[in-house]
C-alpha cells in the first residue's frame, strides 16, 4: 500500500494537483481508511521522500517528482506556503550553484568534485573532511546531482546517504543495512531485505560519518570497491553486482581513522573549509540565502537589526554553516509574534541565543538596536562593491598568515584596489577631499597624478559608504589587523603616517574616524601609488628656531636652485631641544626609503641633536650653522650628487667667518664742476671756485664729464665718499634733487645768491661773506677768459661776441645778456678746443638735429666764419648743437621761436 500511495502522490505532484494529496483525497482516490493513508504518509514523510506543505489540509507532495522536475536536490522537508516556495523552486540554481562560495571560496573544490565524479567508467570514490557543519553532506549531494544532469548517472538512480555514526553502536546492523540482508541472518531477519548498495546502483552512495565504520565492514566495503561484487549478509556464497559511485565524508582526518587499505581506495581527499574561512561576503550571502528561505517558509518580508547582521557575521560558530542556519532558524521561531504593522518580521539581537549577544551589554543592547534596519531582500544590495570590497580586505586580512610574503601579496592586491577604484563611479567628488589628500601627499613629496588623487577619494568615499561593514570587520579581526598595523609600522612607516594623516583630516572635514583597518588598506593603497615614483634618496633638512625661519631658507634655496633640495622643520621658539629631535625623528619616519640626510640646525651642540636621533639604514650628515649661502652651498652640492662629505667640506670652507665694521662718519662735501664744453673748462672753473673758497674751507671741488654725469647721475662710485652740494657748469645737467649754478650766472653777478644758498649749511657766516667776495672778484668775464683760454682772450672774446651778435641778426632774436655771456665763455673755449683739435664728436640724436635746426645750424656757420678762417679751425655740426642747446634755454630765444 506504501508503494502504491507514493506512487499516487508522485504522478499527482508532476501533474501539479497539488489538493489531490491530502488525506481526505487520497484515502477517497485508493479507497483506503484515513488512518492508514495518514500512517503510511507518516512513515514516508520521515523517511525524507515527502514534502509537507502545511495548512488546511495539509498536502503532501513527492520530494522525487520535484527533484525530477525542477532538477534540483531539496533539503527542505516542511513547507509553509507551497505556491510561494514553488516559485522559489523555479527559481532554484542548478546544482553546484546552490552552493554558496561555489564561485569563490569553493571554486577549486567543485572542480575537484566534478572531475572525480566523472572519472570513466565509474567516477572515482572521493572522500570529503571538514568540520562538522561545513557543507560535506550538501556537496555530496550535489556532485550527485552534477552527475544526473550531465548524464553520467542512470536517469532513476538515485542519492543514497547513509549515517554512519547513527550503528555507532551497532556495526553489525549497518553492515546489514549496507550489504542487506537474507532471511534469517540474524534474530529479526524476518525477510530477505537488499542493502543500500544495491538500492543505489547507477547512482551514489554517501557514507557520512565513515569514521564510525568498523574495521570487518571497511573491509568488505573495499573488496566491493574493487570488484563491485559484495555478499548479503547471511549468504556469502551468492554474489550480487552494483555499480555505485562512493562519496565519504568525515569530521576526523581519515589517516587516522581509516585503514590504510581503504584510504588507498580513496585518491581524491577534498576538504571543505570552516565557515571562518569563507571570507565575510560568503558569509553574508549565506545569511542572506538561509533568511530567504525562512522568509518564503513563513511568508512574511523579514528585517535584521544592524547587531543582528554584525553578531551573525562576527560569531565564530563552531559548527560552522549549520550552526549559523539553526541560529538564523532559531531566531526566526522566536521572532514569530514580532511583526510591525507593516506585516514584517523584526528580529533584533534578542532574538538571538545568547553565546552570540554576551558580549554586548543590554544598555549597548539597547542603543545598537535603534538605528538601521537591513531588510534581508536588499541584504546584498547594502552596496554592489561591497562583496569586492570585502573579498579584498579578507584576503589581506588572511594573507597575515605568513608575515614574510604578505607584502608581495599587498602589491598584488593594491593594483586590484586601484583598478577597481578608478572605474568606480564614486559619489564623492569634492574638491575639499581632493585638495586635502594631496595636500598630505605633498607633504611627503609624494607628487601623485590627478587620476591617482583620485583614486584616493574614492578610496575615501567608499570607506565612508561601507563604514558599517568595515567596522564590523574591524570587530572581527581584531589580533590579525592589530599585527598587520605593528608590520605596517615597521615596514613602511612613511605610507601609514601618510594615511594617519589623511585620518585626521577627513576627521577634520567630515568629522569621520577611520579604523585601523582603514588606514592600512589606505596606506597600502598608497604605497601602491607610488611604485612608480621615486623616494628621493638623500634630501636636506632645515631645522630652526622661528615660526616660519626653516621654511622660508629653504623654500628660497630650493627656488635659486630650482630643485627640491630641502624640507624644513619649523620650530616655535618655546619649543624643547628633545622636542626639536622628536620632530626630526617622526620626520625620519615619513621619509622611509631615504639614504643620506643633510641636516643643517641652527641652534645647539651637533651631539644632542645626533644622539637623539633614531638612524636605519640612514646616513645622516649634520652641520650645526644655518645661513642662506651655507644652506646653498649645500643645496648645490646635493643637486650635484657630490658625496656627504666633499659637501660639508665645501661648504665650511666657503663660509668662512670675516667681519668688517663700518663706522658712522661724516661725508665731505662737494662742488662737482662740468661743463657741456669739455673737461678743460671744467677745470678751469675748479681751479676758480677753489680760489675763492676760504683757506680752511673743508670743501672739495671736483671735475666731471658732462656727459658721464648726465649717464650716471650721482650714483657714481666717485661721488660715494661726498655729500655733493651742486654743479656748477655751463649747461644743466638736470639731475633730479641736484642744484645746478650757471657759470653765466656768477660771472655777471646776478644770482651768487643761488651759490650762496648751497654753500650757506656748510660755512660759517663769515666764511661764507669770504666765499662770496671772492666770487666777484674771481668771476668777471675778462679774469675768467684769462683763466679759461691760453688763447689771447681779449682778441678770441672779440671774435667771439662779434660773431655772436651776427648770429643773433641771422636768427632775428636778442640774447638775454646771461645767454650772451654763457655764449661767449662757452664758445671761445670750444674755438680753444678746436685748435687743440679737441673737438667734441658726438651729440644725441644729431640727425634729427640737423633737419629739425637746419635754420641755426646755417646761421651759426655764417656768423662764425670769420672765426673759423682766422683761427684756421672748422665748427663741426655736433658743437653747434651745443651752443643750440645753450640758447635754447633762453627766454626771449623761445618767444621768437
Ligand atoms: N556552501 C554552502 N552554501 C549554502 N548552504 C550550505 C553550504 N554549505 C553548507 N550549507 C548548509 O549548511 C548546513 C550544514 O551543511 P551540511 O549538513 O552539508 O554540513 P556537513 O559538513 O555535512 O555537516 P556534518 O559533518 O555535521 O554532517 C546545511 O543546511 C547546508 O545546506
Amino acid at each position: 500500500m506504501k508503494d502504491t500511495l507514493l506512487r499516487q502522490i508522485y504522478e499527482q505532484t508532476l501533474s501539479g494537483a497539488y489538493d489531490q494529496n491530502t488525506v481526505a483525497s487520497l484515502s477517497e482516490t485508493l479507497q483506503v481508511p484515513k488512518n492508514k493513508i495518514t500512517f503510511a504518509l507518516q512513515q514516508l514523510f520521515q523517511e525524507g521522500r515527502l514534502i509537507k506543505a502545511e495548512g488546511k489540509p495539509v498536502r503532501f507532495l513527492s520530494r522525487a517528482a520535484l527533484e525530477n522536475q525542477y532538477n534540483l536536490s531539496i533539503s527542505d522537508t516542511k513547507i509553509g506556503n507551497l505556491e510561494l516556495w514553488l516559485a522559489g523552486l523555479a527559481k532554484e540554481p542548478a546544482d553546484f550553484e546552490k552552493l554558496v562560495g561555489y564561485d569563490g571560496s569553493l571554486a577549486s573544490l567543485v572542480e575537484q568534485c566534478k572531475a572525480t565524479i566523472s572519472y570513466p567508467p565509474n567516477g572515482l570514490p572521493l572522500m570529503l573532511t571538514g568540520e562538522t557543519g561545513t557543507g560535506k553532506s550538501l556537496i555530496a549531494r550535489l556532485t550527485y546531482e552534477y552527475a544526473s544532469r550531465q548524464g553520467l548517472l542512470k536517469p532513476d538512480a538515485r542519492f543514497v546517504s547513509v549515517n554512519c555514526s547513527e550503528y555507532a553502536n551497532n556495526p553489525e546492523l549497518l553492515t546489514a543495512n549496507l550489504f542487506g540482508y537474507v532471511k534469517g541472518a540474524f534474530t529479526g531477519a524476518e525477510q530477505t531485505t537488499p542493502g543500500l548498495i544495491e538500492l543505489a546502483d547507477g547512482g551514489v552512495l554517501f557514507l557520512d560519518e565513515v569514521h564510525n565504520l568498523k574495521g570487518e565492514c571497511q573491509e568488505k566495503l573495499f573488496q566491493f570497491m574493487d570488484q563491485s561484487i559484495y555478499h548479503r549478509m547471511g549468504d556469502n556464497k551468492t554474489w550480487h553486482t552494483s555499480h555505485v559511485r562512493l562519496i565519504f565524508a568525515t569530521t576526523e582526518d581519515p589517516e587516522k581513522v581509516l585503514l590504510k587499505t581503504l584510504q588507498r581506495r580513496i585518491p581524491m581527499n577534498i576538504t571543505v573549509p570552516n565557515l571562518s574561512k569563507r571570507g565575510t561576503y560568503e558569509k553574508v550571502q549565506m545569511i542572506h540565502s538561509i533568511f530567504k528561505t525562512e522568509q518564503q517558509r513563513l511568508n512574511v518580508r523579514i528585517k535584521i537589526s544592524s547587531t543582528v547582521f554584525r553578531l551573525l557575521v562576527s560569531y565564530p560558530f563552531p559548527e560552522n554553516i549549520g550552526g549559523l542556519k539553526s541560529t538564523i532558524q532559531s531566531s526566526c521561531v522566536q521572532a514569530l509574534f514580532q511583526i510591525n504593522d507593516s506585516g514584517e518580521m523584526e528580529i533584533t539581537a534578542k532574538n538571538l541565543p545568547s553565546a552570540l549577544s554576551k558580549n554586548i551589554s543590554v544598555a549597548s543592547l539597547n542603543k545598537l538596536e535603534e538605528p538601521s534596519w537591513i531588510y534581508i531582500d536588499e541584504l546584498l544590495d547594502l552596496d554592489h562593491s561591497a562583496g569586492n570590497d570585502l573579498a579584498f580586505y579578507q584576503e589581506i586580512i588572511e594573507s597575515l598568515e605568513n608575515p614574510d610574503t604578505f607584502f608581495a601579496v599587498w602589491k598584488a592586491e593594491s593594483s586590484w584596489l586601484i583598478q577597481h577604484l578608478s572605474g568606480e563611479n564614486s559619489a564623492l567628488c569634492e574638491q575639499r577631499l581632493y585638495e586635502s589628500v594631496r595636500h598630505v601627499c605633498a607633504g611627503y613629496h609624494m607628487e601623485l597624478s590627478s587620476k591617482d588623487l583620485e583614486t584616493l577619494q574614492k578610496a575615501l568615499g567608499s570607506f565612508l559608504r561601507q563604514s558599517r561593514l568595515l567596522h564590523f570587520l574591524q570587530s572581527q579581526n581584531p589580533l590579525q589587523i592589530e599585527k598587520l598595523t605593528l608590520q605596517m609600522k615597521k615596514q613602511k612607516f612613511r605610507y601609514y603616517s601618510m594615511a594617519s594623516e589623511i585620518d585626521c583630516m577627513l576627521g577634520r572635514a567630515f568629522d569621520y574616524k577611520l579604523n585601523d583597518l582603514h588606514r592600512l588598506v589606505l596606506a597600502l593603497l598608497l604605497s601602491g601609488l607610488e611604485k612608480q615614483q621615486s623616494i628621493p634618496k638623500r634630501m636636506g633638512v632645515i631645522l630652526a628656531h622661528g615660526l616660519s625661519t626653516a621654511s622660508s631658507v629653504s623654500v628660497c634655496v630650493n627656488q635659486l636652485l630650482d630643485e627640491y633640495v630641502f624640507d624644513a622643520i619649523d620650530m616655535p621658539l618655546s619649543i624643547s631641544q628633545e622636542q626639536c629631535i622628536r620632530e626630526l625623528n617622526d620626520y625620519l619616519k615619513k621619509m622611509d626609503g631615504i639614504e643620506e640626510l643633510f641636516l643643517l640646525v641652527d641652534l645647539g651642540s651637533l651631539e644632542d641633536v645626533w644622539k637623539g636621533l633614531n638612524i636605519r639604514n640612514v646616513n645622516v650628515g649634520i652641520i650645526n650653522s644655518l645661513n642662506l649661502k651655507m644652506a646653498l652651498s649645500i643645496g648645490e652640492g646635493l643637486k650635484r650628487g657630490q658625496p656627504m662629505e666633499e659637501i660639508f667640506e665645501t661648504a665650511k670652507n666657503t663660509c668662512t667667518v670675516s667681519y668688517h665694521i663700518e663706522r658712522n662718519r661724516e661725508k665731505q662735501k662737494l662742488i662737482i664742476c662740468s661743463c657741456a664744453s669739455g673737461l678743460g673748462v671744467a677745470e678751469k672753473l675748479k681751479t676758480v671756485i677753489l680760489d675763492s673758497l676760504p683757506p680752511d674751507s673743508s670743501i672739495h671741488v671736483l671735475t666731471y664729464d658732462y656727459n658721464s654725469l648726465l649717464l650716471k647721475g650721482i650714483e657714481d662710485l666717485a661721488f660715494a665718499e661726498y655729500q655733493v652740494i651742486c654743479v656748477v657748469g655751463t649747461l644743466n645737467p638736470n639731475i633730479d634733487r641736484l642744484p645746478f649754478v650757471a657759470l653765466d650766472d656768477l660771472i655777471l653777478q646776478e644770482s651768487t645768491n643761488s651759490l650762496d644758498l648751497y654753500l650757506k649749511s656748510y660755512m660759517d657766516p663769515c666764511a661764507l661773506a669770504i666765499f662770496k667776495k671772492n666770487i666777484v672778484k674771481n668771476f668777471s668775464l675778462s679774469n675768467i677768459m684769462n683763466a679759461l683760454t691760453i688763447l689771447n682772450p681779449t682778441k678770441l672774446l672779440e671774435h667771439v661776441a662779434n660773431a655772436i651778435d651776427r648770429l643773433q641778426t641771422l636768427i632775428d632774436c636778442q640774447l638775454t645778456n646771461n645767454t650772451c655771456f654763457g655764449l661767449y665763455v662757452h664758445v671761445s673755449c670750444l674755438i680753444e678746443r678746436l685748435v687743440m683739435n679737441r673737438g667734441i664728436e658726438n651729440y644725441k640724436q644729431i640727425e634729427h638735429f640737423q633737419t629739425r635746426q637746419k635754420q641755426f645750424i646755417d646761421a651759426v656757420c655764417e656768423s662764425f666764419q670769420d672765426v673759423e678762417a682766422f683761427y684756421g679751425v672748422h665748427i663741426p655740426v655736433e658743437e653747434i648743437g651745443y651752443m643750440f642747446d645753450y640758447v635754447k634755454n633762453d627766454k626771449n630765444f623761445q618767444k621768437c621761436v
